[in-house]
């Protein structure tokens, strides 16, 4: 397995772990690979989503995501590898054993059908007993605010409203874990951010409910998720919460898919006890944050996001001057691009009242503790002194 995978151990259950007498929730990918004919579209997945835990998959269209979620449903079948539901092993069970709800991106409703009859459906199909189906469909769509629709057809319905139908169907047979592919991508901007907040809300109203949320945008996984796990090429590239990947995301990839980066190439100098490094950019010290203890000579990559830069008339420190290459007004911030001669480095201010020109040298600034190392190559950890390398967790 690539060593560029940084693995954070999952956190304790953040909310309070599966209920009495309930199947328990939780889902576990141990070394899950999937192949179409020749291809492998997901190459050996290892990752334990807690009972109760929120994980988006998030990555570029093709890097896996759909595949390792349908793995989850029984919908792609694992080459090698097994699939866990609260602790016991699914890998062969049919989809309408496995104690599962499914929203997919285009909803998939029924058209010819009410919504009360969308949302008994699956109940239908999981044998629940006749007299309980219509208050579990009245629950499901209580949840999902859809009650006074339930005599709609589908085409009576927006895309949000279709979609809450959706997520109702996948409820009512009270799942044990929820599998959301793209479920909000079918949506405008507006009404994206609004359901957003109604699946966190029937997240806290679902709190023993494992949710696996598959999604390309950064967004819906950093506002949603306890844990995002990044997928590249078929492969988990990094794992952890929203805010320990935003600030030490571990590899190039993951730095600039959550959050955008600038990445700089610099060599190490020296590091000091307090977790900074001493790096030499172009003949200009910087101090940075090491994540680990870093080998001086090696070249690495310091991420600065271009919130963290100020412009400043005499930095103390840590100053990199540029020439404006363009600068953006966008509204409550002003983008510029500044041409450091072999890079271009991006950097976001709040809205200026006299702002540099085009051509103007500024300099700009940054917190050591806003620049963190990254291995500078794909598939590379930090390289790290002998003595660190010895003792490494992975
Ligand atoms: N049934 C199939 N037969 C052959 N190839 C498939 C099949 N399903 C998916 N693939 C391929 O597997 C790869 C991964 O697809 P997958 O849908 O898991 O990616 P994804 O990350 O979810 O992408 P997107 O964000 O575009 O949905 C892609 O290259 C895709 O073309």
């Amino acid at each position: 397995m690539s060593t560029f995978v940084r693995h954070r151990p999952a956190p304790p259950a953040p909310h309070g772990g599966s209920g009495g007498g309930r199947l328990r929730s939780g889902i576990r990918f141990e070394s899950v690979s999937v192949a179409y004919g020749a291809t492998t579209v997901l190459d050996s997945l290892d990752l334990t989503l807690l009972p109760g835990e929120v994980m988006a998959l998030l990555g570029p269209s093709g890097s896996g995501k759909t595949t390792a979620l349908r793995a989850v449903a029984g919908f792609a079948t694992p080459a090698h590898g097994r699939v866990y539901i609260g602790g016991e092993d699914v890998t062969g069970l049919p989809p309408h054993r496995r104690g599962i709800g499914m929203v997919v991106q285009q909803y998939a409703l029924f058209p010819h059908m009410r919504v009360s009859d969308n949302v008994a459906f699956g109940l239908r199909a999981h044998k629940t007993p006749r007299a309980e189906i219509p208050a579990r469909v009245r629950e499901a769509l209580r949840m999902t605010g859809m009650e006074d629709f339930a005599r709609r057809y589908p085409r009576e319905l927006s895309g949000g409203q279709q979609q809450r139908v959706a997520i109702a169907r996948a409820l009512a047979i009270r799942p044990r874990v929820l599998l959301l592919d793209e479920p909000l991508s079918a949506l405008d901007a507006q009404l994206r951010s609004g359901m957003l907040a109604e699946l966190a809300r029937l997240h806290r109203e679902l709190p023993d409910v494992s949710i696996l949320y598959v999604t390309h945008d950064q967004v819906e996984a950093l506002t949603l998720a306890d844990r995002i796990a990044v997928m590249r090429d078929a492969r988990l590239v990094s794992c952890g919460t929203p805010q320990e990947l935003y600030r030490e995301p571990g590899n190039d990839f993951t730095a600039t898919f959550l959050g955008g980066a600038n990445l700089l190439p610099v060599v190490v100098r020296a590091h000091a006890p307090d977790g900074r490094a001493e790096v030499d950019h172009h003949g200009t010290t910087l101090l940075v944050t090491a994540p680990e203890i870093v080998s001086p000579g090696v070249d690495v990559l310091a991420c600065i996001r271009p919130h963290h830069l100020s412009l400043t008339e005499q930095p103390t420190g840590n100053g990199l001057r540029g020439r404006v290459a363009e600068l953006q007004w966008r509204g409550a911030t002003h983008r510029l691009y500044l041409d450091l001669g072999p890079e271009t480095l991006v950097v976001d201010v709040a809205e200026l009242r006299d702002p540099p020109r085009v051509g103007d040298t500024v300099t700009v600034t940054f917190a050591p503790q806003d620049a963190v190392l990254l291995p500078d190559k794909p598939g590379d950890d930090l390289p790290t002194s002998p003595v660190q390398r010895a003792g490494r967790v992975r």
